[in-house]
């Protein structure tokens, strides 16, 4: 059977028409969306329905999947003879696999870019700036088998494959919810500071990533007090996302009917994927970063779809009961831990925040440590 859904998405890949396959954090349920046109459709209103693709630039528009097609599959495992590809560097062309970043003159130009970041930090400028960047690779790997291996190395992550032939084809395996939304019940979070996982998930955390998270958990809270009553938010812990942990805050709260836009606005970008304050952070990165990120650290996912919940609860008889309820469901993810497909290229993206007390270089080897949830999968 998962051979037929799979089959079916090479198909819909085969005659360049739209879709999404996706899979969310520890759950075995495999879904698909199928658009039957290649029109190109933009997101006017958070009331609309279907699987967005939201840029890092919030002026430019958002991509609307239209749900013409669900496709599912339940208890999916991997293939045993899922393979390794070939890739490599398109700047040296080594044939291995070989460590991209370690490329002295990328290395320079993002330890630059800190250190530009850094010093407008310390003239007031803003208090945190997320700075990231792109890697170049070659890679000739079926856009479908990589996806089939992010989902057996990252079970905890959202692992998705989008493809729009006007837009492009992007996948990922992201540890951020940008938002939950179940009927009026939001959940967010604040998802930063980062440390390589060394066999523990109870380590010590530097005063720069407390700091570094609890800014992005302050600006949530104050961007959420006038769009959402019952703000409340849990301690601060650490989740592994891969061979990295992070510090991670949860905030819950009613929405109101409606108020989605205003919540998204109020969120998209936090100052995990761009800075604090937020619009002097996005303009140091549009005028320093030397690429455009596009969809990286853009956010993804199911927009007011229904979703089918089954209940059960003691009758007053004392009998089980069960019931189905419908539940308007969005999810949404920061598109991060991701990659681009380009012809015979491999683009991965990598960033890391900055504020007052980084460290240029053990930014750099953050950057470098990010990258390898991509690589692992490439080969
Ligand atoms: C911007 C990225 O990660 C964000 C999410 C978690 C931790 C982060 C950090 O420690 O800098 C970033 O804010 C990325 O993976 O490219």
């Amino acid at each position: 059977m998962p051979l037929d859904f799979f089959e079916s998405i090479n198909t819909q890949y085969g005659k360049r028409l739209p879709f999404v396959v996706y899979r969310k954090p520890q759950e075995d349920k495999v879904k698909a969306i199928f658009q039957t046109d290649d029109r190109l459709h933009h997101l006017k209103k958070f009331s609309e329905t279907g699987f967005i693709f939201a840029p890092f630039d919030a002026r430019h528009s958002t991509i609307l999947l239209a749900p013409d097609e669900f496709l599912e599959i339940s208890g999916y495992e991997q293939p045993a003879n899922t393979t390794k590809r070939d890739v490599a560097l398109s700047t040296s062309g080594r044939e291995d696999g070989a460590m991209p970043m370690s490329d002295k003159k990328e290395k320079a130009s993002h330890i630059h870019l800190i250190e530009k970041g850094i010093s407008e930090i310390t003239k007031g400028t803003f208090k945190k700036v997320v700075l990231s960047r792109q890697i170049e690779m070659r890679s000739t790997a079926l856009p479908l088998d990589l996806f089939q291996n992010l989902l057996a190395n990252y079970p905890n992550a959202f692992c998705y494959f989008w493809y729009h032939p006007k837009v492009g084809l992007w996948l990922g395996a992201t540890p951020e919810i940008l938002l939950m939304l179940r009927n009026r019940q939001l959940t967010t979070m604040s998802l930063a500071g980062t440390q390589k996982y060394a066999g523990t998930e109870n380590p010590k955390w530097g005063h720069k990533e407390l700091e570094e998270q609890q800014l992005v958990t302050d600006y949530i809270t104050d961007a959420l007090k006038d769009q959402v009553d019952q703000l409340s938010k849990t301690k601060t812990e650490t989740v592994r996302a891969g061979e990295l942990l992070h510090l991670r805050t949860k905030i819950t709260g009613l929405v109101e009917k409606g108020n989605l836009d205003a919540v998204v606005k109020a969120l998209h970008p936090t100052p995990a994927v761009c800075g604090m304050p937020k619009k002097n952070a996005h303009d140091f990165i549009m005028d320093n970063e030397n690429y455009d990120r596009e969809f990286y650290t853009g956010f993804l996912g199911e927009l007011n779809l229904k979703t089918c919940k089954q209940r059960s609860f003691r009758g007053r008889n004392q009998e089980n009961q069960a019931y189905r309820s419908v539940v308007n469901t969005t999810t949404l993810y920061v598109n991060l831990r991701c990659m681009q497909l380009k012809n015979d290229k491999a683009y991965l993206y990598v960033g890391g925040g900055i504020t007052k007390d980084s460290d240029p270089e053990r930014e750099w080897e953050e950057t470098v440590a990010k990258s390898s949830t991509m690589l692992s999968i490439l080969g």
